[in-house]
């Protein structure tokens, strides 16, 4: 079977050109993504408040903006996988595209793959990755490593500046890194910064190497402009200093600029190949804003839609009158979490906090899987529904608890959790494993059932 339209991502573009398409009973078929572009729903699945997205008077949190952008696509009728495409052929049609699991062809493209964080490539950076290093102050600020203590942002720009001021919020200082004598950022986002009184500006300044034991204790700079090198103690670091368009996979098949931006026609979201579209960040460098990604995704959807029609393509695929059950749905609503507020005993599955962890960490033969998320956390908030879905299959046999790291920074804390979503596994007193980040069904399905074993 030919898809009528493939869409490549689910950030705020991707989503809306999947609203758009499936309104038009096309059934997108939608690769969300995994981990190669980012995370599925995109960059506002790592920021807090979105105060700008018109139809919310008092702001919206990103994940839960994504959410139900999400929501609305599927109720449209887009078919969404969460993977990533690995590999397209736009030499001969239909199109070829391919993800780990699956091959699909298509009539019609949309890319959607928005942009990646970028990173300084410092010597010692991989080691201290994830372990003071982080390239999101918003998901990963109010990790307990970083509380109290002096931590640096590298970047001149806005999202330099948002990060700084959010993480007043967690670290005694902040050292911002400016390269250059002085910022990118807006004037407004400026004035802030340079107001704050926990906030240092240090211009001129470039970081060279980090260093430290387990985790980063300092980093070495040099001043840009007399070459001077010295040392900044601090027990974080946080990148923000731009993103690169997630165009790898049509390097060679699209017309790209200089960046590596694909380039679009004129005011249209056509790009070098008829009957592929790109909308969002991945053609945008100039606005880089969800709802202006938002917006070209829908172009993109309605000039696919046209261009379907002019080919004779473009099978019509109808909803039936009774909405089917969303799988996220079911997931949630099946096995609600439970919060114990009485005995605690190991006869459930779900449980939540910390009082709950040490009384079933006493008690319990049973395995116990430890949940460490935070509310501001977009991997977690992408890893909860799928992860739910595996535990849902071991109903009885664990006992899986909740800790939000925020609520209970202490337990975080003595658990050496420095980065979210993290799992730990336990069984009579003794942790079996750990597992950082967000990972496949499969990937948790297998280290439960190991660990069940032990
Ligand atoms: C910290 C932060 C805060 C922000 N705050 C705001 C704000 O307040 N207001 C605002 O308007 N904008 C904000 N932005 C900017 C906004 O998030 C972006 O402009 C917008 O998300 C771009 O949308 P997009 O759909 O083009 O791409 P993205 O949101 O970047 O989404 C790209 C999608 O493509 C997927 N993908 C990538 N590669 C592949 C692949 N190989 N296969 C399958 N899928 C792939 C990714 O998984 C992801 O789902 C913020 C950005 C950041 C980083």
């Amino acid at each position: 079977m030919v898809e009528n339209v493939v869409i490549i991502g689910s950030g705020p573009a991707g989503y809306t050109a999947a609203i758009y398409a499936g309104r038009a009973n096309l059934k997108p078929f939608v690769f969300e993504g995994f981990q190669a572009g980012g995370l599925p729903g995109g960059q506002l699945m790592t920021t807090t408040e979105v105060e700008n997205f018109p139809g919310f008077p008092t702001g919206v949190m990103g994940p839960a903006l994504m959410g139900l952008l999400k929501a609305q696509a599927e109720n449209c009728g887009a078919e969404l996988h969460t993977e990533d495409v690995t590999y397209v052929d736009l030499s001969q049609r239909p199109f070829i595209v391919r993800s780990e699991s699956q091959e699909v062809q298509a009539h019609s493209i949309i890319i959607a793959t928005g942009a990646t964080a970028k990173r300084l490539h410092l010597p010692s950076e991989a080691e201290f990755w994830n372990k003071g290093i982080s390239a999101c102050a918003i998901c990963d600020g109010a990790i307990p490593m970083f509380k109290g203590v002096e931590l640096a942002v590298v970047g001149g720009g806005d999202t330099a500046a948002e990060e700084a001021i959010f993480l007043t919020k967690y670290g005694s200082k902040i050292h911002l890194l400016v390269r250059s004598d002085r910022m990118r950022a807006s004037k407004v986002m400026q004035d802030r910064v340079l107001a704050h009184p926990k906030i240092e500006v240090h211009w001129n300044t470039e970081p060279l190497d980090v260093y430290g034991s387990e985790t980063i204790k300092g980093i070495k700079l040099r001043n840009t402009a007399t070459k001077q090198e010295s040392d900044l103690p601090v027990g974080g670091l946080f990148y923000a200093i731009g993103h690169k368009p997630n165009t790898d996979l049509f390097a060679g098949q699209l017309e790209l600029d200089a960046t590596g931006y694909i380039i679009t026609q004129g005011k249209s979201t056509k790009t070098s190949v008829e009957g592929v579209y790109a909308c969002g960040d991945v053609q945008d460098h100039e606005y880089r804003q969800a709802i202006t990604a938002a917006g070209s995704g829908c172009m993109a959807a309605l000039e696919a839609e046209r261009w379907l029609s002019v080919q004779g393509y473009g099978e019509e695929f109808h909803a039936s009158a009774e909405p089917p059950v969303k799988e996220a749905d079911k997931a949630t609503e099946e096995t609600p979490d439970v919060v114990f507020t009485g005995d605690i005993t190991d006869t459930q599955t779900y449980y939540q906090g910390s009082i709950a962890l040490r009384k079933l960490y006493h008690d319990t033969e049973k395995l116990i899987m430890v949940k460490y998320t935070s509310a501001h956390c977009g991997p977690c908030h992408v890893m909860k529904p799928m992860l739910k879905k595996v535990t849902d299959e071991f109903l009885g046999q664990i006992c899986v608890v909740d800790i939000d790291i925020e609520v209970d920074p202490e337990i975080a804390e003595a658990a050496g959790v420095i980065g979210t979503p993290t799992i730990q596994f336990f069984k009579r007193k003794d942790k079996l494993g750990e597992m950082r980040g967000v990972k496949q069904k499969s990937e948790f399905r297998t280290a439960i059932a190991q660990y069940l074993n032990v």
